[in-house]
């Protein structure tokens, strides 16, 4: 195995893997630190999903090192750790202590971290992050339920996660091309910076950054910075790149689409779907709390939905609602019974011939697919970028899309499906 990755969600990981896999690695997905009995050996990359992004930093660094240490096992030469493209993270974790203590594993001394994803609108310049042009801490991401981002200045907020030194390589180096992001990666170390945020405007600069940084020990970014690796590596091995395909097989069943993201992508999502006449059943937290509405609720009302066409359970609400449900419950509590009460109906799904599944919001597809009981996934054809549909490798059969909660053009839940065999 080439790259051994680590995602802190499940919709991150989704992401890199299809990136890895269009760029012609052989992938797969594991959820969560892979079975021993696993069999990883025809696979150049492996993607382990954790659920790592919002629990505690030290909770969040034992199980990178676990996932590491199993990579590691299965042959891994270089390990990616992936997080969001919008930085997703606070000022005590979980991208600076992880980083740290995957530095100190890999017993090396430098890496950098890259969120640029210019094909969803992410760019990174002078090291600050830019969401479709609008600075960070003025994009929606600003009232993100769990993680507020309230700073663009990548390297302050890094430099707030850890006590290594964070430089910066800027976009006159990374235009340069590879040998000039070399040097400048030997020009930070040599003042003592143990992380460099880079920039990334275009495909083009992430391409140069994966040829310069193939080699290091550990890589850390978004899945766009990830674009270039698979060329370095082919090229090593002399392959050529898949042709990709536009169908997937998935298997026969009903459709649904659970959504707990609030993201504005997914805002605008869910009320194409409800202008569309999708059924749909709203969940709100404080009703959740309060025993007014229960998994049971919800799947009586699935019962009696048509078996044609998919259904949408969903508690996306605009960053009002979501205040309020937070005022009255907390931030973190709020977010969990939603995203158990989700899990709930989700462990029920297969039994009900739900077998094709659309799952908005990384926290909430790790609640929805760990209570599935699916252990990894195969990468299939790419819906949007950065979403692509996958299925199930052992367990329950399911086709499942776990979207990104920004990712996805107004009328993903309407199309998505067209692409099912
Ligand atoms: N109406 C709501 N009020 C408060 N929190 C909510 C609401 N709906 C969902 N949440 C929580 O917000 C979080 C959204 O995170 P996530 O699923 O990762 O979405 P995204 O991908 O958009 O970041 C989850 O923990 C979810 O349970
Ligand atoms: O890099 C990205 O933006 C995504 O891959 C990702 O991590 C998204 O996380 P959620 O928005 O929480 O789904």
């Amino acid at each position: 195995m080439k790259l051994g990755c680590i995602a802190d969600d499940l919709t991150g990981a989704t992401d890199l893997a299809l990136m890895l896999a269009r760029e012609g690695l052989r992938t797969i997905q594991t959820i969560g630190v892979p079975r021993a009995d696993l069999d990883l050996s025809g696979a150049d990359a492996v993607v382990v999903a954790l659920k790592s992004r919002t629990i505690l930093a030290q909770e969040a660094i034992a199980q990178s090192l676990a996932a590491a240490e199993s990579l590691k096992k299965n042959g891994a030469q270089h390990l990616f750790f992936k997080y969001c493209s919008t930085f997703d993270s606070t000022d005590e974790g979980n991208i600076g202590p992880v980083t740290e203590a995957l530095l100190a594993f890999t017993a090396s001394d430098f890496t950098f971290a890259c969120p640029a994803f210019p094909a969803n609108g992410r760019t990174v310049y002078k090291g600050h992050l830019f969401v479709n042009g609008v600075p960070l801490h003025e994009s929606s991401m600003k009232d993100h339920p769990l993680t507020p981002m309230r700073d663009s200045n990548l390297v302050r907020v890094l430099q707030r996660q850890t006590k290594l030194s964070v430089g910066l390589v800027a976009c006159e180096d990374v235009e340069a091309g590879p040998d000039a992001i070399r040097h400048a990666f030997a020009r930070e170390k040599a003042v003592g910076h143990q992380i460099v945020i880079v920039d990334a405007l275009n495909d083009s600069h992430l391409r140069a950054i994966g040829l310069a940084a193939a080699d290091l020990p550990l890589m850390t970014g978004g899945s766009g910075v990830a674009m270039g690796l698979p060329a370095a590596y082919r090229q090593s091995e002399g392959r050529e790149a898949p042709s990709s395909s536009t169908g997937f097989d998935a298997p026969a069943g009903r459709s649904i689409i659970l959504a707990g993201s609030c993201s504005s992508a997914t805002q605008g999502q869910v009320k194409t779907a409800l202008d569309a006449g999708i059924p749909a059943l709203r969940l709100d937290p404080r009703d959740l709390a309060s025993g007014a509405m229960t998994p049971q609720t919800a799947l009586d009302w699935l019962g009696s939905q048509p078996s044609q066409g998919p259904a949408l359970i969903y508690s996306t609400a605009n960053p009002d609602d979501v205040q309020a449900a937070q005022s009255r419950l907390g931030r973190m509590h709020a977010g969990e019974i939603v995203e158990n009460t989700l899990a709930e109906i989700a462990k029920a799904l297969p039994a009900l011939g739900f077998t094709r599944l659309i799952v908005a919001g990384g926290e909430t597809s790790g609640a929805v697919v760990n209570a599935l009981d699916v252990d990894a996934l195969a990468i299939g054809s790419e819906i949007d970028p950065g979403v692509p549909w996958t299925r199930s490798l052992a367990g329950n059969d399911l086709a499942l899309a776990l979207k990104s909660g920004n990712f996805g053009t107004p009328d993903f839940f309407l199309k998505a499906w067209n692409m099912l065999r």
